[in-house]
């Protein structure tokens, strides 16, 4: 598990580790981690021409010491002072010291620079990125060097990932102390590039973290191989009610993700059955009501389904019962309608909504999407699935969850039909909504890369790839 901590909670950590240490401290170790990050991925030091853009505060400061570093390893390193009476004194004169050399930008060299580190603001970003910063950035990206940001891409805000104005495009970003909301979700992700953490010691001291993200190791203990005393029950069941005689194909995906993911048992009601019969002939399949299909221990409800009377019949009549129950695609349409269906109940409920699904049901996504999943979760008493590049799950107890697997190519139709089919089977087995979803979104994910493998993924992809995404997972833990 990968805890998300916010600016405040970093700086409150460091603030008690700092009171048993020497003043200091905690700069050397996050500007050590830096320049072995750096020095690692340029693969040598000696002669790499080096910028750094250097704000006033302890971002630059960062980046001043491990130009330091750096300029000690053989590396030719100038800085770029963007308020040169306000730089970190302490990081400048190591700097200088080691060799380093101090330029305006016109002479600092961006056009043939190897590596460019930025640190011109990390936890103290307050805004867009302001000028001459904003220019700098631009003169950055479009140099040769490889972009590294310090602590955080400047421009981007920690807590969230929003992005209000100019941010530094990076292409590696060295965090310090605990990974931020902002490197992992939203926008701000998409200007982290590849994260590298580097622990400065706060560990011990970190309060509880505001979200959290699964790693492939987490999520095996719910996908286990059946014990030699289970039996096609035990391991729970899932009932499917997607599709229509108009649109099978949504209920084929769907059936299919869950009857993949945990094959124990499927049921199937719905007038898309003939279709799914078809396809998956180890499922129960009714073309009757949800009542008609036999018992279950979690229901998925919406994709493909429809919207008139009858739909709405089905998804009433299973938002009725105490079992989980995820609602996807029209069945979400359907309870912005009606959010009662979903607020009355008791037991758990998981919406999975895009952002148009969720402007329907909350009003818009806005640009703080940890944010925005909460509150819809608090409203309706549920646990959201906010689906994008990096998904979001919250509960209503505000337990938070950020997705780190997937690939764009999931940009395609359906593929949101077998995430919720994957989300029921793993409801199915009685793990907590915010957890199963987070478990789904994080194998649905991995199921996209290897399908992407081979170029092009269509949704079906992800179903036929799902034995060997699973088996894969596994063998990655064992
Ligand atoms: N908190 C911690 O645990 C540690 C923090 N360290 C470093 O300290 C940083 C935080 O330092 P500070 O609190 O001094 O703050 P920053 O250095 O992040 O930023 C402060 C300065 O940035 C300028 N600024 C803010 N918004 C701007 C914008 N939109 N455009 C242009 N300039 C802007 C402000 O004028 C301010 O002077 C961290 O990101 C990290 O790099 C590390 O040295 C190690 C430990
Ligand atoms: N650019 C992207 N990068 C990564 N994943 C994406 C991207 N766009 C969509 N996805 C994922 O693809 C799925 C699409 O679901 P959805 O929009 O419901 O599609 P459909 O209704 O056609 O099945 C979601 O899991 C979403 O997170
Ligand atoms: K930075």
């Amino acid at each position: 598990m990968i805890g998300l901590h916010t600016a405040a909670q970093v700086r409150a950590a460091e603030q008690s580790v700092l009171a048993g240490l020497p003043a200091g401290v905690l700069m050397q170790r996050a500007a050590t981690g830096l320049a072995t990050v750096c020095l690692g991925l340029l693969g040598r030091a000696h002669g790499v021409r080096v910028v750094l853009l250097v704000g006033s505060g302890d971002n630059g400061g960062d980046a001043l010491f491990a130009g330091a570093l750096l300029a000690q390893r053989g590396a030719r390193v100038t800085a770029v002072l963007l308020t040169p009476d306000r730089a970190h004194a302490g990081g400048l004169a190591a700097f200088r010291r080691a060799g380093g050399r101090v330029a305006e930008a016109a002479d600092a060299g961006l056009h043939r620079a190897d590596l460019v580190l930025d640190g011109i603001v990390g936890l103290g970003s307050a805004g867009g990125l302001r000028e001459p910063a904003a220019v700098l950035v631009r003169e950055a990206t479009a140099g040769p060097g490889l972009l590294v940001a310090v602590d955080l891409p400047s421009g981007v805000l920690a807590d969230t990932g929003e992005v209000p104005g100019a941010a530094f495009p990076a292409q590696h970003t060295v965090t310090f102390g605990a990974v931020k909301p902002g490197l992992v979700v939203g926008a701000g992700r998409r200007q982290a590039g590849t994260v590298h953490l580097v622990d400065i010691g706060l560990g011990p001291v970190l309060a509880e973290p505001a979200a959290q993200q699964l790693t492939d190791a987490d999520v095996v203990p719910h996908l286990d191989a059946p014990a030699p005393d289970d039996d096609k029950y035990s391991r729970g069941v899932v009932g499917v009610l997607a599709g229509s005689a108009t649109y099978p194909g949504a209920g084929v995906l769907c059936t299919g993700a869950a009857v993949r993911t945990r094959p124990g048992l499927v049921r199937y009601a719905g007038t898309a059955a003939e279709g799914v019969r078809a396809a998956w002939p180890e499922v129960i399949v009714t073309a009757g009501r949800p009542g008609d299909a036999g018992r279950v221990q979690a229901w998925v409800v919406g994709p493909g389904m429809g919207t008139d009377d009858d739909a709405a019949s089905v998804l009433a009549e299973v938002l009725a019962t105490d079992l989980p129950v995820v609602v996807d695609a029209d069945g979400l349409t359907l309870v912005s309608q009606r959010p009662e269906l979903v607020a009355d109940r008791t037991a758990p409920t998981v919406l999975t909504p895009h952002d148009r699904e969720f402007a329907r049901l909350f009003g818009e996504v806005g640009t703080d999407r940890l944010a925005a999943a909460r509150r819809g979760a608090a409203e309706l008493g549920c646990t959201v699935l906010l689906k994008g590049d990096a998904t979001v799950v919250a509960d209503a107890a505000g337990t938070t969850f950020v997705n780190g697997t997937g690939t764009p190519w999931l940009a395609t139709a359906g593929t949101g039909d077998v995430l919720a089919g994957i989300l029921g089977a793993v409801l199915a087995t009685g793990l907590p909504a915010a957890e199963a979803a987070a478990v789904a979104a994080h194998v649905h994910g991995r199921a996209g890369q290897l399908a992407a493998e081979q170029g092009p993924l269509i949704a079906g992809d992800l179903v036929r790839r799902l034995p060997e995404t699973l088996a894969r997972l596994r063998a990655g833990a064992g």
